[in-house]
């Protein structure tokens, strides 16, 4: 059998808010595999940010363990982290994250230069990504010269530029208009397939979640398997 690409057991986080205490998550637990497209849903405030936080090394649990790749995440000095989150996690937020005064080639080009890629494997791998996300005609737009689903798409060729394992997306269609939306959620399913990295993607996006191999519902910081 396939051995779990990331596994996650028994992550607690406790936040302070003033003088209460939340406990966003209780005792999460769960594995994805090679591959594999898992959709995480809850209601707003269920925990869901602050998962896909601690399983990409953004943040550190109060209890519990991450493993990507046989890697212990949680057991990470600051310095793996950062070398976790260049090179074998790839990130896309709600709200694209693109440096405003770089054109979409330059954007995609920062986790190259960050590896140290060679600036001819680094221009390669630029148009490739850009290619693969439909954006071949707009490499030297800067991102207030494109729609918001196409700075969208320029963040998930970000994401990718570095090959990683695993693709993390909070709420990646969440700003977006139902169309685009659609489209951006098919474009996460290709990848997923053509590149074969595996995906943990929060959303409330009946769509993106019809498309998932398999939904996780987070509920009072719990984690439970959903009909998709
Ligand atoms: N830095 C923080 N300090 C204090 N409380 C926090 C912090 N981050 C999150 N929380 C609280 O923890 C709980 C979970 O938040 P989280 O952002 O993970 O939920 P979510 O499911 O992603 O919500 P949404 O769908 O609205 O983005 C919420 O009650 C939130 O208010």
């Amino acid at each position: 059998m396939t051995e779990p690409l990331v596994v996650v057991e028994g992550l607690r986080k406790t936040y302070q808010k003033g003088p209460k205490e939340v406990a966003a998550l209780k005792d999460v637990s769960f594995e994805a595999f090679p591959g594999e497209l898992i959709a995480i849903r809850g209601r707003s405030g269920s925990g869901k940010t602050t998962l896909l936080n601690l399983v990409g090394g953004l943040d550190r649990p109060d209890a519990g363990q991450v493993t990507i790749a046989g890697r212990s995440v949680t057991g990470m000095a600051e310095s793996g982290l950062v070398e976790l989150r260049r090179d074998v996690v790839g990130f896309v937020f709600q709200t694209f994250g693109l440096v405003p005064v770089l054109s979409a080639a330059e954007n995609v080009g920062v986790p190259l230069r960050l590896a140290k890629a060679a600036a001819q494997e680094r221009e390669e791998r630029i148009r490739v990504l850009l290619t693969l996300v439909g954006l071949a005609d707009h490499v030297n737009q800067r991102p207030y010269e494109l729609s918001g689903g196409q700075q969208q798409r320029v963040a998930i060729a970000r994401a990718l530029a570095n090959r990683p394992r695993v693709l993390i997306a909070d709420e990646p269609t969440g700003q977006l208009d139902s169309q685009t939306a659609r489209q951006i959620m098919e474009l996460i399913r290709a990848l997923v397939r053509s590149e074969g990295v595996t995906a943990v993607v929060a959303t409330h996006d009946l769509g993106l979640i019809a498309l998932a191999d398999r939904v996780l519902e987070l509920r009072d910081g719990l984690l439970e398997e959903a009909a998709s």
